[in-house]
């Protein structure tokens, strides 16, 4: 069985559609990279599957309607981490990765699971390379050093499912790295990720598979080699791109945009 499964998934808003017939399923330990250009669906997708978001279609983790379990079951299960963390209180970071446990807390904070979460937050600030902040207000980071404690957050709940809004869009080129390797070994411990972002190159080598969203429709899934050629990149973005290989990997540069039929 899948760790998660979705089928038919639709969004409207009024008369627009914006994702249509929208099908995918993730194994546990994989990592799944949605790409697309800007406007495509992609955060209303991982919205969508997150339930933050009314839709038509199913979405089953392990089997189970996720419309049908409770908001805190659903908050032990995945973990979401949206483009805005929506923290607008002085908190540090140390409270802010803190809340990932909060799925977790029954009758308050404390009690028997006290070491677990501390244990969870522990892992957490160190995989996001984030403890040397961990008493720093969320407000006087920077937005790379905001974007790896929310990132901290979500790895902190433990989840089975983590859906990641691109995760990597403020981090420099060494913590995008970083970043990607840390949502491999999280997918390697069993975790199954699904990642949107927006470099072709991170997309390519560090993802199991891609779904390319193109107008709210799913223009093709699979290994990154099918799902990123030339065809396909010219149609959804309109680009062309220069591409090659490194060491065994492959590496896609947009090059120039060109006109799409
Ligand atoms: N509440 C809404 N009402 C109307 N249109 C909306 C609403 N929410 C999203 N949209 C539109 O739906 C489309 C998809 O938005 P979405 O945020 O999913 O795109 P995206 O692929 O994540 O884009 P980006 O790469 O820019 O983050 C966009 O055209 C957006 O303007």
């Amino acid at each position: 069985m899948s760790l998660l499964r979705v089928e038919g998934l639709e969004v409207r808003v009024g008369a627009r559609v914006l994702l249509r017939e929208v099908a995918l399923a993730l194994e546990a330990g994989e990592l799944l990279g949605v790409v697309g250009p800007n406007g495509s669906g992609k955060s209303t997708l991982v919205k969508a599957i997150a339930q933050l978001l009314p839709h038509r279609g199913a979405v089953w983790l392990d089997g189970d309607s996720l419309a049908r379990l409770s908001a805190r079951q659903r908050a032990r299960r995945l973990a979401y981490l949206g483009q805005d963390d929506g923290v607008r209180w002085p908190t540090s970071v140390a409270d802010l990765v803190a809340l990932g446990r909060h799925p977790w807390q029954s009758g308050g904070w404390g009690g028997a699971s006290a070491a677990r979460d501390r244990e969870a937050v522990e892992r957490a600030l160190d995989a996001a390379e984030v403890e040397a902040l961990r008493e720093r207000r969320l407000d006087t980071l920077s937005g790379g050093e905001r974007a790896r404690a929310r990132l901290a957050r979500a790895l902190a709940v433990e989840a089975p499912l983590l859906l990641a809004d691109e995760p990597i869009a403020a981090a420099d080129p060494r913590h995008q790295l970083r970043i990607m390797e840390l949502l491999r070994a999280h997918c390697t411990r069993g975790a199954g990720v699904v990642l949107v972002l927006h470099d072709l190159t991170l997309a390519s080598r560090f993802c199991d598979r891609l779904l390319l969203l193109h107008q709210g429709q799913v223009l093709a899934q699979g290994r990154p080699e099918q799902v990123l050629d030339a065809a396909k990149l010219r149609t959804a973005y309109g680009i062309e791109v220069l591409g090659g290989s490194h060491q065994g990997e492959r590496y896609l540069i947009p090059w120039r945009c060109v006109e799409t039929d």
